[in-house]
């Protein structure tokens, strides 16, 4: 079953089109990472979503609800939660007052189960909140109606490592008991590890829409290799080897052939030894974001 679908969406301000004839589709239980940097359009497309904006042209469904129907979408967001980029809480309400209002409007049946994992303060005014707690407070009010579908812009942002982790675990959780999550991201290593399948945006475009597996596949593999004596790198490199880097005996590359012909090269060499892994998404991201114009993959 499909959770999102947005057919040829696009938004336009002025010159700028922030969101160009994007297409593709979340799948029910997954969950969807929205890659791209600052300015990409990501923050749009959320905003289309959940009908806090007008799409240009093209259009949309969440949960079946087309978002140029008002009154489908409405209630199709009785299902949804929302961690917005901007929390927008008034500054001089307490947490609690917060989660009053959301409770008002949609319900809280989880909410004791989230405060216990999240624990942000409650009894203190908004405007004295710090990034993390804010944050904290988003996710408890994302989740607390128990929606069938997710949607959180840079959930993590400004979160500490630990509260991170916090966040993947439970976003897995989620997933695993049967809620889609879709969220937005500039940090690659959070997509990576958590995400089923990513779509990456750059320049209001979708330029690639990829398990994460596959992603991780077409990027070659990770290889260092450390020498027993000092090698000339032109001799040493084949047309397969590309982002090579030398530092005294130890050679570093991406491998983009096959593992069997590294192999047989590596054998004309007095090795000492041989490290092979999957390429960071960093690595791979590179290459989307270089100067070449990319086609959807
Ligand atoms: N209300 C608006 N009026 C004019 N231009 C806008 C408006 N909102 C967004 N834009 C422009 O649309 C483009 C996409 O912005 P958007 O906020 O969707 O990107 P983003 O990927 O979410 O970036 P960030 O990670 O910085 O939040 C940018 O060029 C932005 O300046």
């Amino acid at each position: 079953m499909t959770a999102i679908e947005l057919v040829d969406l696009t938004k336009r301000y002025g010159e700028t089109t922030a969101n160009d004839a994007v297409t593709f589709d979340v799948g029910s239980g997954e969950i969807f990472g929205y890659l791209g940097p600052n300015g990409a359009g990501k923050t749009t497309t959320i905003r289309l979503l959940l009908g806090l904006i007008k799409p240009t042209s093209g259009t949309a469904t969440v949960l079946g609800a087309d978002i140029r129907d008002r009154r489908a979408l409405t209630e199709a967001k009785a299902n949804i939660g929302y961690l917005p980029d901007d929390l927008g809480f008034e500054e001089r309400l307490t947490g609690r007052q917060v989660l009053d209002h959301f409770a008002r409007m949609r319900g809280d049946e989880r909410r004791a189960e989230l405060l216990d994992l999240f624990h942000p303060p409650l009894e203190k005014p908004i405007e004295n909140y710090s990034h993390g707690n804010r944050r904290m407070l988003g996710i408890v009010q994302a989740f607390m109606h128990d929606p069938d579908l997710v949607i959180m812009d840079e959930p993590t942002s400004g979160l500490d490592p630990l509260k991170q982790d916090r966040m993947y675990a439970f976003l897995e959780g989620e997933r695993d008991a049967g809620t889609t999550i879709f969220f937005s991201s500039h940090i690659l290593s959070e997509v990576q590890r958590v995400c089923d399948r990513v779509g990456i945006i750059r320049e209001g475009k979708l330029v690639a829409l990829e398990e994460i597996d596959d992603l991780l596949g077409r990027g070659g593999k990770d290889v260092r290799v450390q020498l027993a004596e000092p090698v000339d790198e032109e001799t040493f490199r084949t047309p397969e080897m590309i982002d090579v880097e030398t530092v005294d005996t130890t050679v570093r590359f991406t491998y983009t052939g096959e593992p069997a012909a590294l192999l047989e090269h590596l054998v004309g060499y007095e090795i000492d030894d041989v490290d092979i892994g999957d390429p960071q998404l960093d690595d791979i991201f590179k290459h989307y974001y270089g100067d070449e114009p990319v086609e959807a993959g």
